[in-house]
Parts: C-alpha cells; sequence; structure tokens
C-alpha cells in the first residue's frame, strides 16, 4: 500500500537536491569578492619552499591555513613532520602539515582534500608583468604567483565548506583537509606522516580528492593519471675556486665543459632518451590508450601558438598527447654556479651543478632509475678521461601514478562536471608530478581522483601564472557539487 508513495519521495529528495545546489551557487557568487581577497591574502605570503631564505613565510603560510579552519570550526592540527637536510648538512625544519576534520558522521562517506600552499620560486625580473606575489586582477584572470598551483583550489575546497556551513545545510559528506607546503620540492616528510597516520587519521577516509593540476582545454577535465619525477644533481669539480680564463683557459680541463659534455649524452634532439634501460621500461601504449587519446578534442595549433614555438616535437595528437602524459622525458632545468648574470664575465667556474628530471611513467621505478642515471653519467664521464670529480645525486624520486576510471569517483565527477558546465568533462593524464598521489595509494589503500579547475594556459611555474575568476568561482561550485555527488556512491565502493 505504500508503494504509490514512493515515486513522490523520490520527487522531494531530488527538488531538494536541486534546490539546494542553486542556493549553494548564488551564495558562492555573491561571495566573488571576498573569495578573491582571501587568495589575494594568500599569494602575498612568499611561501616559497625551494628558498630556505622563505622557510619563516612558509611556516607563517601554514599557520594562516590552520588559522581559516580552525575559524571554520574545524577539528585542526598542525602536524610536526620533522626536519630537512640540505646539501650542506645544514638542518632545516619542514613546515607543518595541515590536517583538519568538518563533520564525523559514520553513515556518511569521509572523503580527503590534499593540497599544497608552497609555490615555485618568482621574481619580478623574470619576466612577470604583475609583481607576482601582488594579486593582479587583469581582465578577469587573477595574476600571481601559487594562484593556480595550487591556493585557489585549496581555498576553493575551503570556500566549498564553507557555502554549506553558511546557509546551515549538512555537508553531505565527512571532509578530511591534507594541507602540505613541500608539494614542489618533493613532498619532503609527507610519506612517513601518511604512513604514521594511516589507521588514525587516515582509518575512516574513503576516497581522496586532489585538485593540484589543470583542464587540457576550455573544457572541463579529470585526471586519472600523473607522471613521477626523479630530479637528479650532477656535480662537476676541478680547480679549488674560480679562475680568469685568459689567463688559465687552455691549460685547465674546464668543469663546464665535462658537464655540457655529459649532459648533452642524455636526450637526442628529437627527444630520445640515451640513457641505457630507461625507454625499455615504459609500459606499452594499450590500443584502449590510443583510442582515448584519439578521441580527446585538442588542437595543436593553438598548442604551440599560446606556448610560443613554431614547431613541437610531434605533429600528431596522439604522440603528442602520448609523450605529454606518458612517457618519459627529460629536461635539463639549469646549472648552479654557472655565470648567469647580465654582462661578460670572463670565468672559469670552478664548480658547476647542472639541475635535470627524469619525469616517470609506468612502470619505471625510482630506485631503477636512480642507478641507471649514475651509472651512465659516469661511464660517459669516465670516456673523457678528466680529472675533475663527478658526483651524482638524486634528489627526488616521486612515482608515477595511475587511477581506474570505471571507479564510481569518476562518475561522480562526470555528474558533477554536467551540473555545474553543461558539459561532458575530458578524462586526462597529467605530464606534471603529484608525489604524493601514489603514496596516498599504497598506503592507504583508498582510491584517489584528480579533480582539477586550474585553466590550461594557467603559465604553472612560469612567469605571469594566473587563475581565472571563471575557473575559480565555477570550480568552487564544481566542489559544492562534487561533495553532493560523492554521498551518493554505494558505501561498498572502496
Ligand atoms: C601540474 C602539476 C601536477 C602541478 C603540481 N603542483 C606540480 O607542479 N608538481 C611538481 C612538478 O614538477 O610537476
Amino acid at each position: 500500500m505504500n508503494l504509490p508513495v514512493l515515486p513522490s519521495i523520490l520527487l522531494v529528495i531530488s527538488t531538494v537536491h536541486a534546490f539546494q545546489y542553486t542556493e549553494l551557487a548564488q551564495y558562492i557568487d555573491s561571495h566573488q569578492e571576498e573569495y578573491v581577497e582571501a587568495l589575494r591574502d594568500w599569494v602575498a605570503i612568499e611561501s616559497d619552499s625551494s628558498n630556505v631564505v622563505k622557510r619563516p613565510d612558509l611556516h607563517r603560510m601554514m599557520e594562516v591555513v590552520a588559522q581559516k579552519l580552525r575559524l571554520m570550526g574545524g577539528t585542526v592540527e598542525l602536524v610536526d613532520i620533522g626536519e630537512q637536510e640540505l646539501p650542506d648538512g645544514q638542518k632545516l625544519a619542514l613546515p607543518k602539515v595541515v590536517t583538519a576534520l568538518f563533520g564525523s558522521d559514520p553513515s556518511k562517506h569521509t572523503v580527503c582534500v590534499y593540497g599544497h600552499v608552497d609555490v615555485q620560486p618568482a621574481k619580478l625580473e623574470d619576466g612577470w608583468v604583475t609583481d607576482p606575489y601582488n594579486l593582479t586582477d587583469i581582465n578577469g584572470n587573477l595574476y600571481g604567483r601559487g594562484a593556480s598551483d595550487n591556493k585557489a583550489p585549496v581555498l576553493a575546497w575551503i570556500h566549498a565548506v564553507g557555502a554549506y556551513q553558511a546557509l546551515s545545510m549538512e555537508l553531505p559528506v565527512n571532509v578530511k583537509f591534507v594541507i602540505e607546503g613541500m608539494e614542489e620540492t618533493g613532498s619532503n616528510g609527507l610519506d612517513a606522516m601518511i604512513l604514521a597516520q594511516r589507521d588514525t587519521f587516515f582509518s575512516d577516509v574513503d576516497y581522496i580528492i586532489i585538485s593540484d593540476c589543470g583542464w587540457l582545454s576550455r573544457r572541463p577535465a579529470l585526471t586519472y593519471g600523473t607522471r613521477g619525477n626523479c630530479y637528479f644533481f650532477a656535480e662537476v669539480k676541478g680547480p679549488k675556486q674560480d679562475l680568469h680564463s685568459g689567463i688559465y683557459g687552455g691549460t685547465v680541463i674546464e668543469p663546464m665543459t665535462d658537464l655540457i659534455g655529459i649532459l648533452d649524452t642524455l636526450i637526442s634532439p628529437s627527444g630520445k632518451i640515451l640513457i641505457p634501460g630507461i625507454r625499455e621500461a615504459v609500459a606499452p601504449l594499450s590500443d584502449e590508450e590510443w583510442r582515448m587519446y584519439q578521441d580527446i578534442e585538442f588542437d595543436l595549433d593553438n598548442y604551440k601558438t599560446k606556448i610560443g614555438v613554431s614547431q613541437l616535437m610531434y605533429t600528431n595528437k596522439v604522440d603528442l598527447l602520448a609523450h605529454r602524459w606518458r612517457y618519459p622525458t627529460v629536461t635539463i632545468h639549469g646549472i648552479e654556479g654557472a655565470f648567469s648574470d647580465p654582462g661578460t664575465k670572463t670565468v672559469i667556474p670552478a664548480k658547476v651543478t647542472a639541475k635535470f628530471s627524469i619525469r616517470q611513467v609506468p612502470n619505471m621505478e625510482p630506485a631503477t632509475v636512480k642507478k641507471q642515471v649514475t651509472d651512465y653519467l659516469h661511464s660517459v664521464f669516465a670516456k673523457r678521461k678528466s680529472p675533475n670529480k663527478l658526483k651524482v645525486t638524486m634528489v627526488i624520486g616521486a612515482k608515477p601514478w595511475l587511477a581506474n576510471t570505471q571507479h564510481p569517483l569518476y562518475e561522480a565527477g562526470k555528474l558533477a562536471v554536467k551540473r555545474v558546465f553543461d558539459m561532458d568533462p575530458d578524462l586526462i593524464r597529467e605530464g606534471g608530478t603529484i608525489p604524493i598521489a601514489r603514496t596516498f595509494q599504497d598506503v592507504t589503500g583508498k582510491s584517489i581522483i584528480m579533480m582539477p579547475i586550474g585553466g590550461f594556459d594557467d603559465g604553472l611555474h612560469s612567469q605571469n601564472e594566473k587563475m581565472s575568476r571563471y575557473n575559480y568561482i565555477e570550480g568552487t561550485k564544481l566542489f559544492i557539487s562534487y561533495l553532493n555527488e560523492v554521498s551518493q556512491i554505494k558505501k561498498t565502493s572502496v
């Protein structure tokens, strides 16, 4: 006799959800300026994790995050993750990791949102049009270091929770946060913290959500893979101090010449990695992957124009996407000790250290890569019969991460994107690295989704990094909607 009532109950439930979203979305729109101001405050903190001089700013950044979450009534902790040993042996306190909890209803799913608030270095003289630490709105784009990577996405998650609270709406899931301050330099200390808290903080976490990446185009995306990264220092040491190149040039075997010589053996001009064993380890591209890449809308000419190059390494879409996402590559980032100021100093640098990295993909193993690179560089160096000394160290060894796109987390993501943007998302991989993604997966055994809100042209790590207001604000609505969709996932899904 109760049966006829059922459809009207369903109608009521779905109406309530639709109503909630509209109200929440309106709330977000009407608080847009406040959110931009919050981002301005965060961008103003020079939380550069690679510069030891900026470490006090980084500590302050973590305090600011913790305080914001405390003021919202979260259960917040600043977790001490110990010290970092610098190359000269000096010890430096790592920025504390902020953990927070909103809600602990055992009948609900618990999601853990991971993000970071440290940034890459940025100086006006690098070619920024605006002060990198003064958020500047130009035509709806918010320029500032860390705006997209990853301060706005972290704030968007916090604001999504805040909107539910402000409207006295119950959060559809329990929400935990893990916010760190060392992502850009390899997430030092975070692996150990996750391992230590596996059976406490992480024990009731069902799913992990990361929003530390970007869309491929103007279409929203869900990300199911990231490359890892092995970062190396190769130091060549010669004379006891720098020398005049006129007085001594031609008589000494120069460290820089040795270094450039060995660097030139890492990768061919056409992008072929020359270190034995690296290419052989890579999982072959499957037919299914090929089809997925083929189906993605991606304009190579537009890509070329955006980054300002006349020619790309590959001329077809599938090859280009595959080499961006799921093949390794070698990048030489810079040489410490080299003369790089304006002017014409005539010096023979006594000690030079090259910094290069190799992006990792399945089935590469950082420990194996470390040995392959070290052995190879020493063998190439030996052939030069140089009296100089070579030292190779791997300073970051982050593994790649790959998710199952059939998991209900991705279905929920598609529904949330559809609701907010009225279109289906691209399913993409990311060429960059989120060092902790794989650790989360291996240590907690939980499923992860990456839900980017950054634009395809945000200029991460580059001059004039930005986050558009549109992505920031609509992204916040996406997170609001996603929390609701995740709450609908059947409790049995791992
Ligand atoms: C696009 C990346 C995944 C963003 C991430 N925050 C990052 O920059 N990681 C370090 C890296 O070098 O990839």
